[in-house]
């Protein structure tokens, strides 16, 4: 690993689609800058700096007003660089950290005091070395109150999941829909085993992100549209929006961000839909002192 990479459109259109005044961003990340913030010496990639400035810069031109910040795999779990965006953005950040399982009490505690609401759990094998259920689900018994898991697996792994994270005793957020293929349609195998799954509990959420990493067909990302549309609709009180900006790993397909805020409308269709979506759903897991005032 020697060339850095670069993920994201350097000149992303502004949408044809106007988010609601306070839509939240809810899965971006930050890279770096290197040189305050090195890269995990496990990273699987090394991206160029994409930091603080470059996020809230680009917030501003899709027109969000919040982001929630995942800890990137090429931090490992040194979350020093996303605290920092966080720290930066005068309240309108909030992020979810990568940790080591064996965390204090007292860290976990200081990572809330940053801002931090969740913690993620990475099963792709081509992201991380290994991923310790066990000790998994030990952190994740004695998490700060209010906290969330997020998860990020494939859909040929979802089954052989279930019991780990049927065990987990805080709500379960599952990055890109564990992403399914979508040109099955929305009644395909991998969309009837999610929903199956999202069944199971009503405290399993979701993110309806990332067209341009499960739509083979490219931009305009048609077959995401169709299959993830009812899914939204069926579970409106649980679905969460980002763009996933700057799209690790996504160089040789780089999406226009402007774009991938045009898939909301198709995804939400109405006012109340992309207010859940966009405000109401990030709101209760990450700012939820706000929606309590
Ligand atoms: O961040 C994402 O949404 C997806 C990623 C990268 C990632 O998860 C990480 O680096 O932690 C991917 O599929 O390569």
């Amino acid at each position: 690993m020697t060339d850095r990479i670069t993920s994201w459109h350097g000149s992303p259109s502004r949408p044809l689609y106007t988010p609601p005044p306070g839509a939240i961003d809810a899965h971006c990340h930050v890279f770096g800058p290197m040189a305050d913030f090195p890269f995990s010496a496990k990273a699987k990639y090394l991206p160029q700096d994409a930091g603080p400035d470059m996020l809230f810069a680009l917030r501003d031109h899709l027109g969000f007003a919040r982001n929630v910040i995942v800890q990137a795999s090429c931090h490992g779990t040194d979350n020093a660089a996303t605290l920092d965006a966080i720290a930066k953005s005068n309240g309108k950040a909030r992020g979810v950290a990568v940790v080591d399982p064996a965390i204090s009490d007292a860290d976990l505690a200081a990572l809330h005091e940053g801002g931090i609401r969740g913690i993620r759990f990475n099963f792709l094998k081509r992201l991380v070395d290994d991923a310790p259920k066990d000790k998994f689900l030990e952190v994740a018994r004695r998490l700060p109150a209010g906290w969330h898991v997020v998860i990020y697996f494939e859909a040929d792994i979802l089954e052989e999941l279930r019991p780990f994270m049927d065990a987990i005793p805080v709500p379960l957020v599952i990055d890109h829909m564990g992403r399914p293929d979508v040109t099955q349609g929305p009644d395909g195998p991998d969309m009837k085993a999610f929903r199956a799954f999202l069944d199971s509990r009503d405290d399993i959420w979701f993110k309806a992100t990332c067209p341009d990493r499960l739509d083979p067909t490219g931009d305009p990302w048609n077959s995401f549209a169709d299959a993830v549309a009812p899914l939204v609709a069926d579970y409106q009180d649980r679905v969460l929006w980002g763009t996933d900006w700057p799209h690790p790993n996504m160089q040789d397909a780089i999406p226009d961000d402007g774009h991938l805020v045009d898939m909301i409308p198709r995804i939400a269709p109405t006012a109340d839909l992309q207010r859940k979506l966009l405000i109401d759903n990030p709101m209760r897991l990450y700012w939820p002192e706000e929606m309590r005032a």
